[in-house]
């Protein structure tokens, strides 16, 4: 049967928005729309001041209503929240209180329940290979038999799905009573990744906010299963989303990724004064694209610096410049092994 857009845009103009009494599509909740292969994924976009019961009502209307229509075989309706960016000052006297957004964990999300702990993957600047070393972790993580996920929340670049060779868009399930999004699996790596809900082409039109309450929704409704560490991908950065997304999912420690040139040190800094900022313990950093060999004559270069990085942070370790990434694997394995240490400390 074929997908009528039409269909489904009726079906929406039925439901009445809590906030407005208008139907959610003049009120302007519909944010995203989505169709391929049976599988429809929309995103209402809620104003800050609705609460958690209207929100959890109106997108299980929602699903209700579009479950069914001819061509669609699978709805996931996500829920992001409009609101400001949160301002940051400098020189805060205090500390902002651990999520004071209205991202906040619902009480009636349950999806990372199982979840024993999360951790940030953090970069200051792009590029500096933040994507390749979480998956290179993960996968160390899987092969020395802990139960892995990684929740890609680079929004504008999700490369998470392609390290891991995924690309089937991902399916949802219903556990007790509430629909969760089903996570793709590589590796025995876990994967969520908004490039497998919507298709890159979408992700990148999201803006701020937006993108927040979906990632945090995407943490949250996920049926990760019982998992020994959660590893998020975080978007490159220091500045307000970011900060604002680390309130909103809460992780339990971060991890700070930098190449040893000045400029990329001098940012990583920042990164571990902004978790500091919000509370959340800099468990370490590591320094990527160290050393290369030059495979001719074997001769070893640090072509970005030096790599005497003063954090106010542990080293969890380094991986060489390397083309094949081969001569990483074991770099991986050591810092999997850091990694998972230094919870136990
Ligand atoms: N140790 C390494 N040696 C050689 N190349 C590397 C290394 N680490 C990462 N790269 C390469 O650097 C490029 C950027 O890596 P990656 O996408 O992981 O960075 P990123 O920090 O996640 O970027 P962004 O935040 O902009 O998405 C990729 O082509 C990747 O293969």
């Amino acid at each position: 049967m074929s997908y009528s857009e039409a269909a489904i845009l009726r079906a929406l103009e039925a439901i009445r928005d809590p906030v407005s009494d208008r139907d959610i599509v003049s009120a302007g909740r519909l944010s995203d729309l989505h169709h391929a292969e049976g599988r429809l994924r929309v995103i209402l976009a809620l104003p800050p001041d609705i609460t958690q019961a209207q929100g959890l009502a109106l997108r299980d209307k929602t699903e209700a209503a579009l479950t069914g229509l001819p061509g669609v075989d699978q709805v996931a309706v996500l829920l992001t929240t409009h609101r400001a960016a949160p301002q940051v000052k400098q020189a805060a006297p205090q500390r902002p209180d651990r999520n004071p957004h209205p991202n906040k964990r619902p009480d009636g999300y349950q999806g990372d329940a199982h979840v024993t702990k999360t951790v940030a993957i953090s970069s200051a600047k792009g590029g500096v290979g933040k994507s390749t070393v979480t998956v290179g972790i993960a996968r160390a993580l899987a092969a020395q038999g802990h139960r892995v996920g990684v929740l890609d929340a680079d929004i504008h670049g999700p490369s998470v799905p392609t390290l891991l060779g995924l690309s089937e868009q991902l399916g949802t399930r219903e556990v007790e009573g509430r629909r969760l999004i089903v996570p793709a699996e590589s590796d025995g790596v876990k994967c969520i990744s908004i490039g497998l809900l919507t298709g890159n082409d979408e992700a990148v039109v999201w803006r701020g906010p937006m993108v927040q309450g979906a990632i945090a929704r995407m943490l949250w409704d996920t049926d990760w299963g019982e998992l020994d560490l959660l590893l998020i991908d975080m978007p490159p950065g220091t500045g307000d989303p970011q900060l604002g997304l680390a309130q909103d999912i809460e992780p339990d420690g971060a991890v700070i990724i930098t190449t040893p040139q000045d400029l990329a040190l001098l940012d990583a800094r920042k990164g571990v004064s902004m978790f500091g900022k919000v509370d959340i313990p800099v468990i370490g950093w590591v320094e990527n694209m160290a050393l290369f060999t030059c495979p001719n004559c074997g001769a070893e270069h640090r072509i970005f610096g030096d790599g005497n990085l003063d954090l106010d942070a542990p080293k969890l370790g380094s991986l060489p410049l390397s083309i094949e990434m081969r001569g990483t694997r074991e770099g991986y394995t050591a810092l999997a092994d850091a990694l998972m240490s230094r919870w136990s400390q």
